[in-house]
């Protein structure tokens, strides 16, 4: 009989039940042996789902309560001085302080870095580590974990990130060599691998995603060496798991790494497939990723079963399992919750727990049951109603964009003269002030949208309720004494979703939650065909927003490559085309909002640098239409009319040259945390056009003082000249409460005008 598996399991629960079930002990409703409980259900209900899905093998120690590269840095008692103390007295609140910070009794504890998985929208905690670190197992978790499914007879496998890539995504805070930890941690993992196999575990899953990234000879000898060490010891079978991407020139290490399986990514790259037949040594199983674990299609089966065949063909039916090409973490658990999508797109879909039905019908197909060939058949007439619908294809969409010339997007005059043109029409102050356009998305705001959502609140009073929570919300910026306001984003649920919900060619979901990091969940849009804009999408709340003020208020989007990439994008066209779809709607929304009065207008593009292929090989395309679809979105407005954009969780130094071709006029960036050290690529450049580095974290409600605000805006003086700089927090605002948010721009607002008297003063 196939195996039939995966690499991991969403977390959050159908319902969200996790989320739900850590705001209520984080807020000191429940206690920890609610959350607890929770958390064990929801692994309990995840693989008995697996299994009556299919699965003959489930995983665990999968599951988490906030982030399973913090788990593995806990695990291992990766856990930086600072937090050591409460983390030895009450481990859980230690735990919680690296995902969150702390702030209890003259504690003040800031939380890790978090960053982006790959080029996925979730967030990993960045384990920080240091030169002479020491490694010591930590609690049981892993060890916990797989004892629990075993009590419910289940002979799980435990999945533990890999030992070099857990490395490789971890920091040193001292500057040294993450890689010359490698000695000191492999013995922890060794004696976990040991505990394990002594509790009764037969496989292991080694996740190692790094394999598919571009490697330097000295990752290449740790992995070497780390799969050396580890083999020797007594330990389960070991599953090597890679995804996201191709192995290409890592394949012969990976290949030749001493481990009793390898998991390939076959959605990403099903070329590979004949290269790792080639290499992969004797018995040795070979786990094939052939549903999609990114997006929600349904799967071209008989493409599938064909790579299925091949492989069995060579490798015989024992060393070939069936699998998602990458943990499932990234999906919404389960498509039978939606009942109002149409029904034919309905049929194209596939979230966590119909991927594993595709998998079966693959294994039943292999294992020769009577009752595949009509399953196969299904898959196949699903795909063929895809393919034909009248709902995807639209050809005025495709006429226009076959009508764009490419890089012939540019504004009509050069940034100089632009920036003349605004200075008349705006007079902004030096180091003008703004926020980059969220304000607090309290409960209240989210309620009363719930409640519009279900016909409890008349579409006229939410709007009514909108309107004030807008007016309130100009009326303290302009007490604040901010320059350039916005309109707060009450009336937005997502800023993808919102956008995604007024465009055609995008499709709900009334649960298709994925977390996005810790209880923080997105519910990214279908984008199924064609995009285009059959109205206007924020005129009306930017035109009434400025109507309350004499200030320039900033009209808000989201750019074309950020609606792209934190939706789940069709499959049938390249992600470029489906952009410059989107790119084009965009163009019709600043155009409009242009024509309203509206002088200055930020395309956010957080997600431009997520979008960037793994492999640097691939860096130049990607780049070339992200940076196009960026400015045919921006580029037709006058030459007075002030383009801003923003990005967060960037890295600078890579794509500095495709940020200055964006030409936006302003760019804000998150750099609080990086203590101003993200500037360094735009001033080694010569960046010429504004800048506005954030001088705050907004991941944490500490309300930052003017001091420490102005030191960041004296180093950012030192690097960039003054007059390109602005004054912002690092990204929006919505996930903060109002009395941090009004004390924290105050401050702001006091630390910017002493920089300006510090000009005048030296004029
Ligand atoms: N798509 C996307 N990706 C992104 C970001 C982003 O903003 N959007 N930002 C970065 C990640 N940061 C994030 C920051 C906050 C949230 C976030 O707050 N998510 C909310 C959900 C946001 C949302 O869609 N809200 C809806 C639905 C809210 C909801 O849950 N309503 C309740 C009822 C309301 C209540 O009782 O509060 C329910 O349905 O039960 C709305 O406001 O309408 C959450 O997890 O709670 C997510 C990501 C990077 N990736
Ligand atoms: C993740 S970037 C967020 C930008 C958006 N305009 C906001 O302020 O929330
Ligand atoms: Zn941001």
């Amino acid at each position: 009989m196939t195996t039939v598996t995966t690499l991991g399991f969403p977390r959050i629960g159908a319902r969200r039940e996790l989320k739900r079930a850590l705001e209520a002990f984080w807020r000191g409703e429940t206690d920890a042996d609610a959350l607890q409980r929770t958390a064990r259900g929801l692994r309990e209900t995840h693989w008995t789902l697996q299994r009556d899905a299919g699965a003959t093998q489930v995983p665990c120690n999968d599951f988490t309560l906030y982030d399973h590269v913090l788990d593995a840095a806990f695990g291992f008692d990766a856990i930086p001085e600072r937090y050591r103390a409460l983390a030895d007295a009450d481990p859980l609140a230690g735990y919680f302080a690296l995902a969150r910070g702390h702030q209890k009794d003259g504690v003040d504890l800031h939380a890790l870095e978090m960053t982006k998985w790959f080029d996925t929208n979730y967030h990993y905690l960045v384990p920080e580590l240091h030169a002479g670190q020491q490694f010591r197992l930590r609690g049981d978790k892993p060890l916990a974990q797989f004892l629990e499914a075993k009590a419910l007879g289940l002979d799980a496998r435990p999945v533990l990130l890999g030992p070099v890539s857990f490395l490789l995504l971890a920091k040193t805070t001292d500057g040294s060599d993450r890689l010359a930890l490698l000695d000191r941690l492999l013995p922890a993992y060794a004696e976990l691998l040991q505990q394990l196999k002594d509790a009764g575990a037969t496989w292991v899953q080694l996740d190692e995603p790094c394999l598919v990234l571009d490697l330097d000879e000295a990752a290449r000898a740790a992995y070497r060496q780390a799969y050396d060490v580890l083999s020797q010891f007594v330990r389960p079978k070991l599953l090597l798991a890679t995804y996201f991407g191709a192995l290409a020139d890592n394949l012969p290490l990976a290949a030749a790494l001493p481990a009793d399986g390898l998991h390939v990514d076959l959605v990403r790259a099903p070329e590979q497939l004949e290269a790792v037949l080639g290499l992969l040594p004797e018995s040795r199983v070979l786990s094939l990723g052939l549903v999609d674990g990114r997006n929600i299609w349904r799967s071209d089966l008989d493409k599938a079963l064909e790579l299925a065949r091949r492989a069995r063909g060579r490798l015989g039916a024992d060393r070939v399992w069936l699998a998602p090409s990458c943990s499932l973490l990234h999906l919404p658990v389960d498509l039978d919750h939606e009942k109002a999508l149409p029904a034919d797109l309905r049929s194209w879909l596939s979230f966590a727990k119909q991927k594993l039905g595709e998998l079966r019908v693959l294994a039943d197909a292999l294992d020769g049951k009577t009752d595949s060939d009509a399953r196969l058949a299904d898959a196949r007439d699903r795909i063929a109603s895809r393919k034909a619908s009248a709902r995807v294809h639209r050809r005025e969409v495709a006429t226009r964009v076959a009508g764009l010339v490419p890089g012939a997007s540019g504004r009509h005059a050069p940034y100089p003269a632009r920036e003349a043109a605004q200075a008349r029409r705006l007079a902004l102050p030096a180091f003008p002030t703004t926020t980059i356009g969220s304000f607090p998305q309290t409960h209240e705001v989210r309620e009363a949208r719930a409640r519009n959502r279900s016909g409890k609140l008349s579409d006229a009073d939410y709007n009514t309720f909108l309107a004030a929570e807008t007016a309130k919300c100009v009326r303290l910026q302009e007490d604040i004494g901010i320059d350039v306001l916005v309109h707060g984003e009450f009336e937005r649920n997502d800023m993808v979703e919102y956008f995604g919900e007024q465009l055609d060619g995008f499709a709900f979901t009334k649960n298709g939650w994925v977390q996005s990091y810790g209880s923080r969940c997105v519910k990214p849009p279908v984008i199924f065909g064609d995009v285009s804009r059959p109205a206007p999408m924020t005129v009306r709340w930017t035109q009434y927003a400025q109507s309350l003020t004499q200030r320039p208020m900033k009209g808000m989007l989201t750019g074309p490559v950020t609606v792209l990439q934190w939706s789940f994008v069709r499959d049938d066209q390249p992600r470029a085309a489906t952009c410059r779809q989107i790119a084009l709607a965009l163009r019709d929304e600043v155009l409009d909002l242009e024509a309203a009065g509206i002088g200055i207008i930020q395309i956010d593009e957080p997600a431009l640098r997520e979008g960037l292929p793994l492999r640097r090989s691939a860096w130049k395309q990607y780049l070339g239409w992200a940076v196009d679809c960026f400015r045919i979105s921006a580029s037709n407005v006058a030459d007075d009319t002030q383009i801003h954009t923003h990005m967060c969780y960037s890295e600078f130094n890579d794509i500095i040259e495709a940020v200055a071709a964006m030409d936006a006029d302003v760019i804000s960036i998150e750099t609080s945390r990086s203590r101003m050290e993200l500037l360094d690529a735009f001033a080694k450049f010569r960046y010429p056009n504004g800048i506005g580095p954030g001088v705050y974290d907004i991941h944490s409600p500490r309300v930052p003082n003017v001091g420490e605000m102005v030191a960041l805006l004296e180093k950012a003086k030192a690097v960039i000249p003054a007059s390109q700089l602005w004054v912002n927090p690092d990204c929006g605002l919505k996930t903060r409460g109002w009395p941090e948010t009004r004390a924290a721009l105050e401050a702001m607002v006091v630390a910017a005008k002493a920089l300006r008297d510090d000009a005048a003063k030296a004029a």
